[in-house]
């Protein structure tokens, strides 16, 4: 896909995902990877109302080559792209029942979610929880950094979570999946239910691994 059409989607799915309310206000950032560096929401900008032409440009040493001034999440951004090769884009947002989830006591840091549908096990996985550090901290992107080799998804604690995709398509998706099973766990979340054995766990990642 050329630069002006990856500025045009990501204009569309940032609208998107604002008009059903999977971020508000001027939170959550959006990149993409392009083959001359790659782009990123400005700073204080609401996904609702992107301009394609006023996105930030950065080369791959996160330097600004274009553009508004870029979000205070680039490093971030750059973090996953550089631990992950096969990533095309990143999506942060701060959904609603994602951050709920991300401040709940007695959570296991290493897999905060657990496998509640099949849908889930094949576009999240496994998802860790990262340290609090306040947003565009660089130790934020460093947490990042160390579970980006392992892990397109993650979330943040008190903040909300950071998804990676092969394309923005997926990395979409699997944003919107995420914060669905965020949202089915918290309704669960007094009751006693079933989740999905490691053994269907590990057969679905078998049948759909693609990320
Ligand atoms: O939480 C924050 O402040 C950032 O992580 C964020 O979501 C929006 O920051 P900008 O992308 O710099 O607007
Ligand atoms: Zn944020």
């Amino acid at each position: 896909m050329n630069e002006h059409k990856q500025r045009e989607e990501i204009v569309l799915l940032g609208k998107s995902m604002y008009d059903r309310g999977l971020t508000h206000g001027g939170t959550g950032n959006i990149s993409v990877r392009l083959n001359d560096g790659w782009l990123l929401t400005p700073t204080g900008s609401s996904l609702g109302r992107l301009d394609p032409a006023r996105l930030s440009k950065l080369d791959w040493q996160g330097r600004h080559i274009g553009g508004d001034l870029p979000s205070k999440e680039a490093m971030l951004h750059l973090a996953m792209y550089q631990e992950r090769p096969v990533s095309g884009a990143v999506v942060h947002l701060h959904s609603t029942h994602s951050v709920a989830v991300s401040v709940l006591d007695q959570l296991d840091p290493e897999d905060v979610l657990p496998a509640i549908t099949a849908y889930y096990a094949m576009r999240v996985g496994k998802l860790p929880l990262v340290p609090y550090y306040a947003p565009g901290d660089p130790a934020l992107a460093e947490a990042v950094r160390r579970f980006s080799g392992r892990h397109h998804a993650m979330l943040l604690a008190h903040h909300g979570p950071v998804v990676a995709g092969s394309d923005l398509h997926a990395a979409v998706d699997a944003t919107e999946e995420l914060e669905a099973t965020a949202q089915l766990f918290l309704l669960l979340f007094q009751h006693k239910f079933k989740t999905l054995t490691p053994e269907q766990v590990a057969d679905l990642q078998r049948r759909f691994a693609k990320r």
